[in-house]
């Protein structure tokens, strides 16, 4: 059986005075019958770790460079973030593939630099608003996810999270039959490449504008073991709901 994740992407959003939310959330799931993971800013890793001092939330980090060191300036390495107390990494996020212009082939190399540094690889799929109306989500996702998925995965550190672009902050949500289309879709697709026992192992997340009031629906999906959270992440308050949906599903 696998292991429901509630994830949270806090963007470029968080100050040391919201370690708070994380406490918080640490206090309210001593021993959660889910992994629960924040990816605060990088400027946070070091403190959030101290402030869980042990508990049950996990810190992640939100992106990575390729490669382990060298004159990458401004850059940081799957290697420091796992020194800094990370378990885990987002690759591929769209806002990365848009805002940086990240190829599917740079999420590859990014998700087997996190490999090798013993880090968890979120890798982040999505199709645009354009590519879904024009009936191209599915191609687009079998791309996505044959490119940016190296042979270092496993069930152990991969998790993938499928993000449709135009959900991502924007209130909209694909129904309950789309999301399992694409995680059914997404499911097969790696039971063919790793094969069964290890594609059955890995966690698939939905994300885009999940929300207190929607969690539950579609943590019913069939193939949706979890979430990766943006906005509702942000505070205790909106993501201990929806973690005690994931809690709930059956
Ligand atoms: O991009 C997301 C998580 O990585 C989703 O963001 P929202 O939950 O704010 O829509």
């Amino acid at each position: 059986m696998r292991r429901k994740l509630a994830a949270g992407n806090w963007k470029m959003h968080g100050l040391l005075a919201d370690l708070s939310q994380i406490s918080a959330l640490n206090a309210d799931h001593p021993d959660p019958a889910t992994d629960i993971l924040i990816c605060p800013p990088t400027t946070l890793i070091v403190p959030a770790c101290a402030a869980i001092n042990g508990g049950a939330v996990q810190i992640g980090a939100q992106d990575c460079h390729a490669r382990a060191s060298g004159a990458f300036t401004g850059d940081l390495s799957a290697v420091m973030l796992k020194d800094a107390g990370a378990t885990a990494v987002i690759v591929g996020h769209s806002e990365r593939r848009d805002a940086h212009e990240e190829s599917s082939e740079d999420v590859r190399a990014k998700s087997k630099a996190a490999h090798a540094a013993g880090l968890t690889a979120i890798i982040c799929l999505g199709e645009s608003l354009a590519q879904r109306e024009a009936a191209n989500t599915l191609d687009i996702i079998a791309g996505q996810l044959s490119i940016s998925v190296p042979d270092t995965a496993v069930a152990a550190n991969t998790v993938i999270a499928y993000e449709p672009c135009w959900a991502i902050g924007s209130g909209l949500t694909p129904t309950p039959a789309q999301i399992g289309e694409v995680h059914d879709f997404i499911r097969a697709r790696l039971t063919t490449r790793f094969g069964e026992a290890e594609a059955n192992g890995m966690r698939l997340l939905y994300g885009g504008s999940v929300k207190p009031g929607n969690a539950a629906e579609i943590f019913e999906v069939s193939n949706v073991d979890g979430a990766l959270v943006g906005g509702a992440s942000l505070k205790a308050e909106d993501f201990t709901p929806i973690i005690n949906a994931l809690k709930a599903a059956s």
